[in-house]
């Protein structure tokens, strides 16, 4: 294994940054690969272009005769491409995306062949899809479930496969992916604003969500990274000693970017602009080898398939640059783990962000209601959040290191915060004519246009305001967006219509005017959900208190956190915005908790594998250089031997009380997931491998990287963190 060590760090440190050419400007590269509006006019007769636009914008279904049209004119764009294959492009509850390639190529009988495309394979197939995820929904011996075209995600090329966004469902109907509930939430959350933009505007016909997500991630060298079995099968490392210097000198967080990792990253650009996702901004991130990349924002859905196709992109053409991505959230202990801060916002189609205060009192109001409805939302189902971004490896990250804690909470600002305590004191019932004016210029009419900008203000925040969007930091790097924006989607609709029924009721029964109802009711919101709002460190113990005393959820590890998910509140919510059924919910909770307990499964197996097969051999073999040296002094120096030899004694001992260290917690480890094994009912055997498992990683890891520290550094099997974080 040492030899392994060494011939990757020489492979690393002989490595080349790769050439990238960058001769065309990257606005003309933009969605070059994309079957988008500008190609379709161009393909697309005008029935089939306006079906499809119909479909895009107002959910409109496409005909069959439509469908053919388009399948052929896709086929005829992707040929003069060179595209050979067809793809259904879908999000599986695996975590990956998910391809089966089909050509195009068909034979006619007569011994010739043509290429075909028609509407029917455009729409739909029938994947086997047995060996997906499905929680139960679908037994094995009715695999059959299907994808579906999704028009608002446009056809692109990657390679020489055109593919097709499309959703996951079983036979019967249930979601299996993340993108059929994600469509369903942002419907839902459509349905909710446009009515309660009407208050404010007569014209919204459509609200939609936005979501611009930043990409956290590691760069590390390829061989040094296939020297390690944890990162190779684990994602991550299960141990090794802090290196003397971290990221405590903060000297990489935006410095110059090495050029082997530019180069991946322009390469990585050019492809994205080829395939339409709009990468804007990229740069070092806190820890050593830690980059992030940010695009601009897009629609909600658009943004998720974007950002799953983009980590598949990542992975392939880092390879080339001779990195491997590391996309775990905390790859590394000691220091900044990663994440991926969802911001998100609505906008109307009139082209009004929502979130973002507006030049009059009047859409100032309607900024607050929007603004004030989004927190009660997170206060009355924020456990129902934290199980959204919960997952073995998101655990890491929580509550360290500029990472938020496992607490939900809002940070909004100092001056909203203050606009908020103002208008809790708004009349209740009719308000005077002095009174409005007095609002409407002095509370609602002085909120700066221009918020100042709270971006990362705040770091310990899991959901913060930053002056037009809300950034949900909790989102793990790995994450699929699809599950936290649906749920973020899903709470805001249900509060937008609740509000509505109360505004309505206000000014029906009460005979308030509207303004007047609003006002009234925002004031209620406010006074109840004053508990999610915190602007405080959100690390300290103090925080964990009061949080408990505000009724807060806390809930550390993912088979805790994740029960929120299937509580009858959400299984109701759910239902209620016809986002997921109470089967499909329960589905989703079973795939979670079994993937979380495969994860602690798989990295329990390689820890013990690593720390008996790699490190306790090469402590022996230390220990034995030590007895020869201490035969040898006692040979050479009689009595004086045992003042010489002192430290050497004292370290065989350390070694081999380390040694036993490690194979006693080893051994009970194994015996702890023996047991967690013969548990039948998956939340208790989760909660075993969380609580009666897991722990033991650490006292096993503590051995090992003691052991680090005082074996000679040349016959140390596994590459070490300042190799694997400090070689660029
Ligand atoms: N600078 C930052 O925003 C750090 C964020 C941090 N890496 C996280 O885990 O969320």
């Amino acid at each position: 294994m040492s030899t392994l060590r060494f011939h990757a760090i020489k492979g690393s440190l002989d490595s080349k940054p790769v050439a990238v050419e960058e001769k065309v400007r990257r606005s003309e590269l933009f969605g070059e690969n994309v079957f988008n509006e500008n190609t379709m006019r161009q393909y697309l007769t005008k029935d089939a272009f306006v079906g499809v636009i119909n479909a895009i914008k107002y959910g409109k279904k496409i005909d069959r005769n439509i469908a053919d049209q388009v399948a052929s004119s896709m086929k005829d764009w992707a040929l003069s491409k060179g595209v050979t294959h067809y793809t259904h492009w879908f999000q599986p509850l695996t975590g990956a995306t998910a391809e089966k390639h089909d050509a195009f190529f068909e034979t006619t009988g007569d011994g010739m062949a043509i290429e075909k495309f028609g509407g029917s394979q455009l729409v739909q197939q029938e994947p086997d899809a047995s060996s997906f995820p499905s929680g139960g929904i679908r037994n094995t011996f009715e695999a059959r479930g299907y994808t579906a075209w999704d028009p608002t995600s446009p056809a692109f090329i990657y390679g020489t496969t055109l593919c097709i966004p499309t959703i996951f469902v079983a036979y019967t109907g249930e979601a299996l992916d993340y993108k059929t509930p994600l469509l369903r939430a942002l419907h839902a959350v459509d349905d909710a604003a446009t009515a309660v933009c009407r208050y404010f505007d007569k014209n919204v016909k459509k609200v939609s969500s936005s979501l611009g997500w930043e990409q956290e991630y590691f760069l590390i060298d390829k061989r040094l990274a296939a020297s390690r079995p944890d990162i190779t099968l684990t994602g991550r490392t299960l141990l090794g000693h802090s290196p003397a210097k971290g990221q405590q000198l903060d000297d990489h967080y935006f410095g110059s970017i090495p050029t082997r990792a530019l180069n991946f990253m322009r390469e990585l650009e050019n492809e994205c602009m080829l395939l339409g996702i709009p990468v804007k901004t990229r740069h070092n991130e806190v820890a050593p080898n830690q980059f992030e990349l940010a695009p601009i924002f897009e629609e909600a859905n658009l943004a998720v398939d974007h950002n799953s196709l983009l980590m598949d992109v990542m992975g392939r053409i880092a390879s080339r640059h001779n990195f491997k991505v590391l996309m775990h959230e905390k790859p590394f202990a000691g220091i900044n783990g990663s994440g991926k801060h969802n911001n998100w916002s609505l906008s109307t189609d009139t082209g009004v962000n929502l979130l973002a205060p507006g030049k009059t009192p009047m859409s100032n109001l309607q900024f607050l209601t929007f603004f004030i409805n989004t927190i009660k939302a997170v206060h009355k189902h924020e456990a129902l959040l934290r199980a959204a971004i919960a997952s073995a490896s998101n655990d890491h990250r929580l509550g360290a290191n500029e990472a938020p804690p496992a607490i939900i909470s809002v940070f909004i600002g100092e001056q909203l915060t203050k606009v908020l305590e103002e208008l809790e004191g708004v009349t209740k019932g009719k308000l005077s004519p002095q009174e409005k004016t007095e609002l409407k210029l002095n509370v609602v009419g002085k909120i700066p246009d221009v918020l100042l900008d709270n971006t990362d203000r705040n770091r310990t925040s899991p959901f913060a305001f930053t002056g037009n969007k809300f950034e949900f930091r909790a989102v793990g790097s790995t994450a699929n967006c699809g599950n936290p924006m649906t749920v973020l989607n899903t709470i805001v609709a249900k509060q937008l219509k609740d509000f509505k029924v109360e505004v309505d009721a206000l000014i029906d029964k009460k005979d308030l005017k509207k303004d007047e109802a609003i006002f009234n009711v925002l004031r209620e919101y406010i006074k109840s959900s004053r508990d999610i709002l915190f602007e405080g460190n959100g690390y300290g113990k103090e925080w964990e208190d009061e949080a408990k005393r505000r009724g807060l959820s806390n809930n550390k590890t993912t088979p805790e956190a994740l029960k929120a998910r299937v509580s009858e509140q959400s299984i109701a919510l759910f239902e209620e915005m016809e986002v997921m059924s109470r089967k499909e919910t329960e589905a989703r909770y079973e795939i979670e908790i079994e993937a979380y307990i495969m994860h602690i499964q798989i990295e329990g197996r390689v820890l013990g594998d690593i720390a008996r097969n790699h490190i306790v051999p090469t402590a022996v073999k230390y220990q034995n250089i030590l007895i020869e040296n201490v035969k040898g002094l006692k040979e050479i120096f009689d009595k004086k031997y045992e003042a010489v030899s002192k430290e050497q004694l004292s370290l065989i001992e350390d070694i081999s009380s380390h040694i036993e260290g490690i194979n006693a917690n080893v051994t009970k480890m194994i015996n702890e997931r023996k047991k967690a094994n013969n548990i039948e009912d998956i939340e208790k055997k989760a909660y075993a491998y969380c609580f009666n498992v897991k722990p033991l990683f650490d006292d096993i890891r503590y051995h090992c990287d003691k052991l680090e520290l005082l074996i000679d550094d040349e016959i140390w099997p596994l590459t070490k963190y300042r190799e694997l974080l400090f070689t660029r």
